[in-house]
């Protein structure tokens, strides 16, 4: 079997993917036909250019600018559940067995939904996603940095209204540029005092001391992304030491320039030196990727053996915001399905594929 459709096969999980990040032009079009809203071209080829970034994205700032495109049809409970569903949709094709979509409330206000009727959308197309497709789905709710520190604590109240029916934790995501994780400590006080679990983006378009201001001062047990903690050996020593899971989603942190190119990619050198690294895609329809490739991509670029991926899987499955029992039968499965495929607990697995006949 060769590596793609191995790495395809593996069951994986994706911790960090923006719901509004997953739109696929052709639901697109059905949202804007439901809507009675038009679009600038109803041919899947041409809207590709809209919804996804260009190979030259200069920064952060024009990445995020994509989603201005598609957010004005994310603003009914049913394009919520729709695209909620067809996030677990998409995750099923890649066989990923557990998925934390993560949203940001307030961004799907604009046609009278509340805060909670936003998240009780996304948790109910999840949770059909769920039973159509035998996926744990969880959803993580997002305080945007752009947005106020009342605003945003509104977001945290809100999500405490869904922790264990369907929310598993809260994020701040966003512009880092122009706002400093510092500005939200009120909120993730609050978070933290309401036992929400936290993870933040940080040290993707901002320097280290983000994911320190997050992992101490904020409290958040993930970092999204993280991918510049080289850039400071006492802030690396302290991620490695806390055994803080970094949320690594290698094709958006290239096109986003968090790093200047694969070269400089430092994903094998967390890895080796201890660091706990996870994969996911962030913005599968904004990043042109599915997680089959992102892994495909550690496998071509750093040399990941297939012992190395399973890893960086199982690494995902324990840095999941499941409670602890729901972690212990996830962790069974997936070592179970390893097992089954042969390819758990494997040293030198590249021996076996070339003394594999079917290989
Ligand atoms: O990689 C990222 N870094 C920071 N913010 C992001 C990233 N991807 C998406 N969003 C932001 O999160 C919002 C809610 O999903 C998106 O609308 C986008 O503004
Ligand atoms: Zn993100």
């Amino acid at each position: 079997m060769d590596m793609s459709r191995l790495l395809k096969i593996l069951p994986k999980v994706d911790l960090h993917v923006h719901l509004d990040g997953c739109i696929k032009p052709d639901t697109l079009i059905k949202l804007a036909n439901d809507q009675g809203k038009s679009l600038p071209s109803y041919d899947t080829e041409e809207l590709i250019p809209l919804v996804q970034v260009v190979e030259d994205c200069p920064n952060l700032t024009e990445y995020l600018s994509k989603f201005d495109f598609v957010l004005p049809f994310l603003q009914t409970g049913e394009a919520l559940e729709q695209t909620a569903y067809e996030a677990v949709e998409q995750a099923h094709e890649h066989n990923i067995k557990y998925i934390e979509v993560r949203f940001a409330p307030l961004l799907h206000r604009e046609n009278g939904l509340t805060t909670d009727d936003t998240i009780h959308h996304v948790i109910e197309g999840l949770k059909r996603g769920e039973a159509s497709f035998g996926i744990k789905s969880r959803v993580i709710a997002i305080c945007m940095r752009n947005h106020t520190v009342e605003e945003n604590l509104q977001v945290i109240e809100a999500a405490s209204h869904f922790i264990g029916h369907g929310l598993v934790a809260v994020d701040l995501a966003g512009d880092e540029t122009s706002f400093p994780a510092a500005l939200f400590r009120e909120v993730f006080e609050l978070a933290q005092n309401l036992n929400i679990p936290i993870t933040i983006h940080a040290g993707e378009a901002a320097g280290p001391s983000n994911i320190e201001e997050a992992a101490i001062r904020l409290g958040a047990q993930r970092i999204g992304h993280g991918v510049r903690l080289n850039e400071d050996k006492n802030i690396f020593n302290l991620i490695r030491d806390q055994q803080i899971p970094l949320e690594l989603c290698p094709t958006s942190n290239i096109q986003t320039k968090a790093v200047s190119g694969w070269d400089a990619y430092p994903i094998k050198d967390y890895y080796d030196q201890g660091i706990i690294c996870t994969v996911n895609t962030d913005n599968p329809g904004v990043s042109g990727t599915n997680i089959t490739k992102e892994y495909q991509l550690l496998t071509e670029k750093f040399g990941f053996t297939l012992h190395e991926i399973t890893v960086l899987i199982l690494n995902g499955v324990e840095a999941s915001f499941l409670p602890a029992d729901e972690k212990a039968a996830l962790k069974r499965d997936f070592e179970e399905i390893l097992t089954t495929l042969g390819v758990y607990d494997l040293t030198d697995f590249s021996k076996k594929l070339q003394d594999d006949p079917n290989g």
